[in-house]
């Protein structure tokens, strides 16, 4: 079998945090860049990742850029324009004869995006669906949910109490958890009342938080309404790549997007194993054509780079997935009419 195109979906790098809490000793003017900007460590990372991906397909992508090959979207936010930038410079340094200055081993790679008020392929969330909001309700009345937040009642209160956030519901403890855990990441010494045990407690809750958006209640429609819509672009391309067309020279597409961005589209492949992405996490699809003209899917999730990517097989299929079999199997969170279907 010969592998005939990849799809590769990443998070963004390491970052500062979003926003700080009130009384949270570090505000923006602690990062040197602002906030939610991509540091230099998500740069490294994502340059990483860029090197990882070239040589695993250092016989498939060509030595050099050329724009028939790859084709780059981002959403619209400074942090992920900037990875795929890092991690293109990993994966396409220039030959010499593509150098534009002799001292620079570096050239510029187009990034594709859209104003983040029209992104529908790579921002969730959306918040345009009136059924998956009631979706979200009913979730939070299942038993799971409330025995979660009844679970982490003190924690919760803890953090009420210390951030100075006036309230306080779960939206607000994951977004203290990320404020925390970024400056945990940059040395910045956490507050006393951080101990080990509260970051494990509000990480298991973030975690809890992640699997709630896209799953635990009804979780296929929720696809339908959300991540199903990424699905539908990455299969669509997958059957369109299988057709052999020797005019056709894409390769690589690269779809740089953020944590609930790769959520939403495990969750609608039913492989999301509840664990917020990390940076740089890079979910890949490869399709390949059979000696007998056949085509197949191979999935795989990089969440550690100090590992190989480990193989992901959709439920229902083998690991590696005939096309036909891949389509079937993934339709049911494939909506055919999502805006008829976000109607209440
Ligand atoms: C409201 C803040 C939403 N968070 C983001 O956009 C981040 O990029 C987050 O998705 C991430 O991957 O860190």
């Amino acid at each position: 079998r010969k592998l005939a195109y990849v799809s590769v979906l990443f998070r963004h790098g390491d970052r500062s945090p979003i926003k700080a809490y009130p009384t949270d000793p570090y505000q923006e003017s602690a990062w040197p860049q602002g906030f939610g900007q991509l540091s230099q460590e998500g740069m490294r990372q994502h340059y990483e990742l860029g090197q990882f991906l070239r040589s695993r397909y250092k016989n498939f992508l060509n030595e050099s850029y050329s724009p028939h090959e790859v084709f780059v979207r981002s959403t619209d936010v400074d942090r992920t324009l900037m990875s795929a930038a890092a991690n293109l410079a990993g994966l396409y340094p220039p030959n010499s004869q593509q150098m534009f200055r002799p001292d620079l081993k570096w050239q510029p790679i187009p990034v594709h995006t859209v104003p983040l008020s029209e992104e529908r392929l790579l921002s969730f969330p959306l918040d345009d669906c009136p059924r998956y909001k009631q979706l979200m309700n009913e979730t939070e009345h299942t038993p799971e949910f409330i025995n979660a937040i009844s679970t982490y009642q003190d924690l919760i209160e803890l953090v009420k109490n210390k951030t100075g956030l006036k309230n306080t519901n779960v939206e607000t403890v994951w977004s203290v958890y990320d404020t925390l855990f970024c400056e945990s990441r940059h040395n910045m010494t956490a507050p006393d009342w951080v101990t080990p045990d509260v970051m494990e407690k509000l990480k298991n809750l973030k975690d809890f938080g992640f699997q709630v958006i896209f799953g635990v209640h009804k979780q296929q429609e929720k696809s339908r309404l959300q991540g199903g819509m990424l699905l539908n672009e990455i299969v669509k391309n997958l059957s369109k790549m299988a057709t052999p067309d020797p005019t056709q020279q894409l390769k690589l597409l690269m779809l740089s997007g953020h944590d609930t961005t790769v959520t939403a589209l495990q969750a609608s492949l039913n492989v999301f194993n509840g664990i917020q992405p990390p940076y740089a996490s890079c979910h890949i699809f490869e399709l390949y054509r059979e000696d007998n003209g056949s085509a197949s899917v191979s999935m795989f999730y990089r969440n550690d780079s100090n590992m190989e990517p480990y193989p992901i097989q959709l439920p229902g299929c083998s690991l590696n997935c005939p096309l036909e079999d891949f389509l079937e199997i993934t339709k049911g969170s494939i909506s055919d009419d999502r805006d008829k279907e976000c109607q209440l």
